[in-house]
């Protein structure tokens, strides 16, 4: 037994500390500790009321939480029963254990625990593959015991393919059952139960948890995994663990850990907390860059595939490409070339093995991105064609090789034409190297970067640029304040948004009813942070059963929040069409999703049905999902589901003026020649050649605004100005629209409306003057009578 371990013994039975270096027990007051403690002198009593009695028997006898030390942990794993489940380890546990023990990060167990028990906030920067994601939640885990306080441990991804797979492979490295004592929670999905110390998930779900308890009260530590991706989400839980930790959980261990060479920026913004480095990697990987640049990044990522394959050792191949369309257009090409390749061999030459393509982009269902696991074809090669989902925190056990184009999708925002994009860019130089780390996970690995050594040097930043800085802030704006966090202005931002984007924010809420003028959270604001999608969509939903379409605007906004449905291979764009064609509604494309919906309903869902009508059944399968949730959050709310009688006129009116108390602020009236023009910016747009619009509207609204050579307007439907009025008055105010046709029409509009409200008011005052005059000449007859019967029965 240790010294440490031995010290504790004889002060924790039947005694209390009276000088406790341990920094997770130095802010407990005897007085409360002492007056609950048990009676019992045999009891072991521990100075924090927040932490139960170290255990006197049992696996966990002796363990101080907070003070285990990297032998006392490494000796139970080393056991012979799982001390969690009691049940024997098993050989596979025995044999990846061995395999954990040389990852380099174990080198520096020891020192990773005194730096965490001295300090409260660590940050940690190690090379991918070092063991970062699967082993320090796993040190804590022991160091911390938190399962003995009925507390967890959780670990932040940015992503959730990578949140699920990495809490399978760490429920395999301790031996348990995935959703017991280690488990994953992400959108939609929660595999936890009672028994869980150890979860995964996404950044953006354990700020769902910090709505409903600030103070993040079940967890003993949480660790921020690839803080260096800087996606909004992981920056805003930055932000509000700095202010937690400093403020209301002085006990609460946080860590940060980052890829890149950045840490010492992540350590300043942490109030210089300590640094541990992990250098390292698990095996080697060699790079390769084309001599001169590469015109088409996609054709050449489908060219040095097709070349490995045919020439390379054996080992799967993961390719980075940038979309969902474009991968599944790049595994249908692998496929066929893969074929061609086979049935060309020579008959006295070796036959290159089949090959298998699978697809992984955030939109697939999670089983189907569980498909990237399969094992590759006997003799043959798996190649996983990928977006940058695939760059972090993943381990797909066969990939040797790397293919990486240079390029992902990234959000762009342009505040003052209140545009966001997605927009094809070059990567960062911390994404190249994570990109390069997915191989050599588990045997030494080549990566081909399809750009030149010069363009990496020269031409990719350092780091990415934080999302914070490129995204709309509405919904982001909207979940700190239902965080509590009302000095948005204020808020320990690590790199703080552009005041006007934070403007932008602030008056969309405002226009949507979400706060008031003074930027306080209103009821409607409080209801739209609880839907897990954008602001105008929220709103749309909460507005929903007012215009008695609750169920069709489930559909639409679900519609919206997932990809685009309709497939349109190239040499099938004519049929395509002429499926999407049946589909159309005369007044839009909102409406035409609404018809697909029910139609895939109708059909049973078919998987058949959908090819033939060039719908993508994975899409629909997702839409459905969604609309399940949301729903749940309708009914969990309050919300009543109601539906309107679609034989009547008004049917599509009330959905499309609901749809308008949601989008008001993306509108576009149209110019002569086939031309739009925004209402609010001014800007001239076209309609997207794919509308399903049938009628020359005169007033759109649009979901999305796309940026190429032209600027166009996606997913329109046509609109009536006079709802603008109705349900945005203060935002169409004609005095605050920009001079033009739009604010001719709408100050007719709204002057025809204040003279017919005049004539009615004057009907109505001279309704009510006739009816007073009737009453009085009634009462005066009445009087008269009265009067006249009062005389005869005294001339009686
Ligand atoms: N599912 C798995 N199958 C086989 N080996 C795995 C698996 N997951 C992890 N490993 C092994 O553990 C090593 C460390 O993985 P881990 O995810 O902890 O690294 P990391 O330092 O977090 O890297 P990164 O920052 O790139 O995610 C891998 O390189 C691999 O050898």
């Amino acid at each position: 037994m240790g010294k440490k371990d031995k010290r504790s013994r004889d002060e924790f039975e039947g005694d209390v500390y009276t000088s406790n270096p341990n920094p997770y027990l130095a802010h407990a007051s005897s007085s409360s500790s002492l007056a609950s403690a048990p009676s019992s002198s045999k009891m072991r009593i521990n100075m924090d009321a927040s932490l139960p009695p170290a255990p006197t028997s049992g696996p966990f006898a002796g363990l101080i939480p907070g003070q285990t030390t990297a032998k006392q942990a490494m000796a139970l794993e080393d056991g012979h029963a799982n001390p969690f489940t009691g049940r024997a380890f098993t050989k596979r546990y025995r044999d990846i254990l061995a395999k954990r023990r040389e990852l380099p990060v174990t080198a520096q167990r020891d020192e990773f625990l005194a730096m965490i028990q001295r300090s409260q906030m660590v940050v940690l920067e190690g090379e991918t593959g070092s063991g970062k994601t699967t082993q320090i939640p796993q040190y804590l885990l022991w160091d911390l015991l938190p399962h003995l306080n009925g507390k967890m441990i959780a670990c932040t991804q940015p992503r959730r393919v990578a949140a699920m797979s990495v809490a399978k492979r760490v429920a395999e490295e301790m031996d348990v059952e995935i959703g017991a004592e280690v488990g994953y929670s992400i959108r939609f999905e929660d595999c936890t139960s009672n028994k869980t110390v150890l979860k995964y998930m996404t950044d953006g779900m354990l700020l769902r948890e910090a709505m409903m308890d600030h103070d993040l009260s079940r967890y003993a530590a949480i660790i921020i995994d690839e803080a260096h991706d800087r996606t909004v989400q992981t920056d805003i839980l930055m932000g509000l663990l700095k202010d937690l930790c400093a403020k209301r959980r002085p006990d609460l261990k946080l860590i940060v850990m980052s890829a890149t060479l950045d840490a010492e920026k992540f350590q300043k913004y942490f109030n210089d907390a300590p640094l541990l480095s992990v250098p390292g990697r698990t095996f080697p990987v060699e790079v390769f860059y084309t001599p001169k640049p590469e015109p088409d990044y996609l054709e050449a990522a489908i060219k040095t595939t097709m070349l490995i394959h045919a020439t390379q050792p054996p080992g799967d191949i993961l390719v980075f490409l940038t979309g969902e369309d474009e991968i599944e257009d790049a595994c249908r090409r692998l496929r066929g070339e893969a074929d061609r390749l086979r049935s060309r061999a020579a008959h006295d030459a070796p036959k290159p093995g089949p090959l298998l393509a699978v697809p992984l982009y955030s939109s697939l269902p999670p089983h189907q991105q569980q498909r990237i696991f399969d094992a590759a074809p006997e003799g043959g090669r798996k190649v996983v064609v990928s977006t940058n989902i695939a760059e972090t925190s993943l381990t797909i056990d066969g990939i040797v090789y790397v293919v990486d184009p240079g390029f992902s999708k990234q959000k762009v925002y342009n505040p003052r034409i209140r545009v966001e994009s997605l927009l094809v860019s070059p990567i960062s130089q911390a994404a190249a190297r994570q990109r390069a780390g997915r191989a050599g996970r588990t045997r030494p690995g080549k990566c081909f970067r399809l750009y030149t050594e010069e363009s990496f040097d020269k031409d990719l930043l350092p780091q990415t640029y934080p999302e914070m800085l490129r995204t709309n802030l509405g919904n982001i704006v909207l979940q700190l304040l239902n965080l509590g966090v009302q000095d948005l202005v204020h808020f320990d931002f690590m790199d703080p948004p552009a005041p006007e984007t934070l403007m932008r924010a602030l008056e969309l809420l405002n226009f949507l009813g979400a706060i008031t003028d003074d930027g306080e959270l209103t009821r409607t604001g409080q209801l739209m942070a609880e839907f897990p999608v954008d602001p105008e969509f929220s709103k749309m939903l909460i507005e929903a059963p007012h215009y008695k379409c609750s169920m069709e605007m489930l559909t639409i906004v679900a519609m919206l929040n997932v990809p685009n449905v309709f497939l349109r291979p190239n040499d099938r764009k004519k049929e395509a069409d002429a499926a999407k064609a049946e589909f159309a509604h005369k007044d839009g494309d909102h409406l035409a999703l609404l018809n697909v919906y029910h139609a895939y309903l109708h059909n049973q869902r078919d998987a058949k049905w959908c090819s033939a009508n060039y719908l993508n059944p994975r899409t629909l399968k997702s839409a459905e999902n969604v609309r399940t949730q949301l729903s749940r959050v309708m009914t969990r709310v309050g919300l009543p589901l109601v539906s309107g009688d679609a034989s009547k006129k008004a049917y599509y009116d009330q959905i499309r003026k609901c749809m308008t108390s949601g989008f008001f602020m993306q509108v576009a009236r149209a110019e002569r020649g086939g031309k739009y023009t925004t209402v609010m910016d001014n800007q001239t747009v076209f309609l997207h050649p794919s509308t399903c619009l049938l009628t020359n509207a005169e007033w759109v609204m649009y979901n999305e605004f796309v940026m190429t050579s032209n600027h166009y307007i996606r997913t329109v439907t046509a609109i009536e100005p006079g709802w603008l009025l109705d349900v945005a008055p203060s935002y169409y105010d004609p005095k605050a629209v920009p001079e033009g046709p739009a604010r001719d029409d709408l100050a007719r509009i709204a002057k025809t409306r204040a003279v017919a409200k005049a004539i009615e008011d004057r009907k109505n005052k001279k309704a009510r003057t006739d009816e007073e005059d009737q009453m009085m000449l009634e009462q005066g007859r009445a009087a008269q009578k009265q009067g006249r019967g009062k005389q005869e029965r005294r001339r009686k």
